[in-house]
């Protein structure tokens, strides 16, 4: 049955989804637009009103399976797409919260997820919806029942490859990437046909490796041995674990790649290209067409995943394409989204170690001296010389995005203030097993924040305001032109603030902690804000000294939707 108006053509095509930003009765992709600015036009729900907001309705996703839900929904004709931890998706009724369907993908003992069993989302193309599972499958539903219409291997589980971000359509393509640089698996980006899965290109992330172009030849990533040493770049970590942003008229795709592996760095001397880095892809070939390290030769696991988010930037003068980027090693870029050119890095956390600044000419980091950790080979014993270092390796900030407002021009960002003890060890590589060679222990700097929700000018790089969290924040960011900011936190709150101050507007207690992604739309006249709440994601698992914060968090499993109150509405607030 039809859940819709009448309005909706029944197949989803890339033109529809490129132009995501300009229709509000729809959500069709993962950032609210290709470019992920998570900022709409929608202003029906504002800093007038928005006391008023009130739930709709909530779905449990049920079942024993709790854990991180860290998924963003996606909505078209009436219907809402959720997925949720443990590879599940369901398909619930806009207006009424009823499930349509479910799907739970039956996952194999041994997966080896590095930082919970999450879902981050899904893709919507022609009348299927498509999503990643944690044993690095693809799984391409029938929007409408459900049911399976092609399933693909992104990568062996078994070697520690996983997947827990949602793809993306771009070019009429299903792009995907990998999860697994704990494990030393290697990053690779590929791109299929969304209606049966094909291969049409695939390019690893990492110098050394062979990728396909469309006519089925191959091109090595980089030059063999530029960057790396001996064979380390067989095992090279990279992986693009969260998914990416396109630009239709340049026909780019822009991907983070994450930490090399293993993390001890004195086993892989040289920059390690392209991991920790953001690379732009020729979508109709996956060739790289340039590429920005922001972390050469990573030896934090600052990774370097975090989303480029697309936006019309004002520099000497002119309008450029540009693209900014929060990176987990607290650094805030903005750079020329045609060629990658540097145009401002300032720090977005209080005060980094490893590195001074950015050199603008050159657009590498000025290391600290005494910044990296010892190595194990110069001390008795296995263990190297510990440092103490900031950001911790959790990040700056982590995968949870941040949003640009177009009505302010600012960026906010959910951010983290913590530092860890880190020291390395040696290590082998073996197939399935943790790579690392390191040791760590995160610990919270201040007694009363760890997270801090920043807005930030890229103009200057300044701060404009902040408002500090007790927990570290692990949700993404909405902004509206209702002037709001939309954020959740690991006490349960979905909160609205004041784009322009920061003030606190309105609150509301969705029961867990919310590691999930706020979106909006309309539908029958209304504005809508769903979130879904369910505590977990990394920080319980690798936390350290600052899981004890969180430790009496409730888990959960909730999509929630909220509007305006029909009391309030016929009130006329
Ligand atoms: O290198 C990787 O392959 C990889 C994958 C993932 C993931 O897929 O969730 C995370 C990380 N690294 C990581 O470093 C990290 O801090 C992290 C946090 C989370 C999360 O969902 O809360 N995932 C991941
Ligand atoms: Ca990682």
């Amino acid at each position: 049955g039809s859940h819709g108006n009448g309005d909706f053509p029944e197949s989803i095509t890339q033109a529809m989804i490129d132009a995501d930003f300009h229709h509000n009765d729809r959500i069709l992709t993962y950032g609210q637009s290709p470019e992920g600015q998570r900022y709409s036009t929608l202003d029906k729900i504002n800093r007038d009103n928005v006391h008023a907001l009130t739930p709709a309705w909530a779905y449990s996703f049920g079942g024993e399976q709790q854990r991180g839900q860290e998924s963003q929904t996606l909505v078209y004709d009436g219907v809402i797409y959720v997925t949720g931890s443990y590879s599940r998706m369901w398909a619930v009724d806009a207006r009424t919260g009823e499930r349509l369907w479910q799907y739970a993908h039956r996952l194999p003992d041994g997966i080896m997820p590095c930082c919970d069993v999450v879902n981050r989302g899904m893709a919507l193309y022609d009348d299927l919806v498509i999503f990643g599972t944690l044993d690095a499958q693809l799984v391409a539903l029938d929007r409408h029942t459900g049911r399976v219409r092609w399933r693909d291997r992104i990568a062996d589980y078994r070697a520690g490859y996983s997947y827990t971000a949602a793809p993306m359509i771009a070019n009429d393509l299903l792009i995907t990437g990998n999860s697994g640089g704990e494990f030393g698996a290697v990053g690779e980006v590929q791109a299929r046909d969304p209606k049966t899965g094909d291969i049409v290109w695939t390019r690893p992330v990492v110098e050394g490796h062979m990728g396909t172009l469309p006519d089925g030849s191959e091109t090595m990533t980089g030059e063999l041995n530029a960057t790396w040493e001996g064979e380390a770049w067989k095992t090279g970590g990279g992986a693009p674990w969260l998914g990416g942003t396109y630009d239709p008229e340049l026909n780019l795709i822009y991907i983070g790649t994450g930490n090399p592996a293993p993390w001890n760095a004195h086993a892989r001397p040289g920059d390690n290209l392209y991991t920790s880095a953001t690379v732009a892809l020729d979508a109709d070939t996956g060739e790289i067409v340039w590429y920005y390290q922001t972390t050469p030769n990573d030896h934090w696991d600052y990774d370097g995943v975090n989303e480029l988010v697309l936006f019309d930037y004002e520099h000497n003068g002119e309008t450029v394409k540009a693209g900014a980027k929060a990176d987990r090693n607290g650094f805030f870029y903005v750079m020329n989204r045609e060629n990658g050119e540097l145009l401002l890095a300032e720090p977005f956390v209080e005060n980094i170690t490893w590195a001074s600044h950015i050199d603008m000419e050159t657009g590498r980091p000025v290391e600290i001296e005494g910044g990296r950790p010892g190595n194990p080979a110069d001390m008795e014993g296995d263990r190297g010389e510990a440092v103490t270092a900031q950001p911790a390796f959790l990040g700056g900030k982590n995968w949870s995005h941040m949003s640009y407002s177009q009505r302010t021009g600012l960026f906010y960002i959910p951010s983290n203030e913590w530092e860890m003890e880190i020291w390395n060890e040696p290590v082998d590589y073996r197939r399935g097993a943790a790579y690392l060679g390191a040791g760590f222990t995160i610990k919270p700097i201040y007694d009363d924040k760890v997270g801090v929700l920043r807005a930030l000018d890229p103009a200057t790089g300044e701060i404009v305001w902040e408002v500090p969290n007790r927990s570290p924040l692990w949700s993404s960011v909405l902004t509206t032109a209702g002037g709001l900011v939309f954020y959740g936190t690991p006490e349960g709150h979905l909160k609205a603030m004041c784009d322009e101050t920061g003030e606190e507007l309105w609150s509301f207690q969705t029961g867990s902690g919310i590691v999930g992604q706020p979106a909006t739309w309309e539908m029958d006249g209304e504005q809508y804000i769903s979130v879904v709440s369910g505590w977990g994601g990394a920080v319980p698992l690798w936390g350290g000294e600052v899981a004890p914060l969180v430790r009496h968090i409730s888990q959960g499993g909730m999509l929630w939707t909220f509007k305006i109150s029909d009391l309030a509405a016929e009130a006329g607030l």
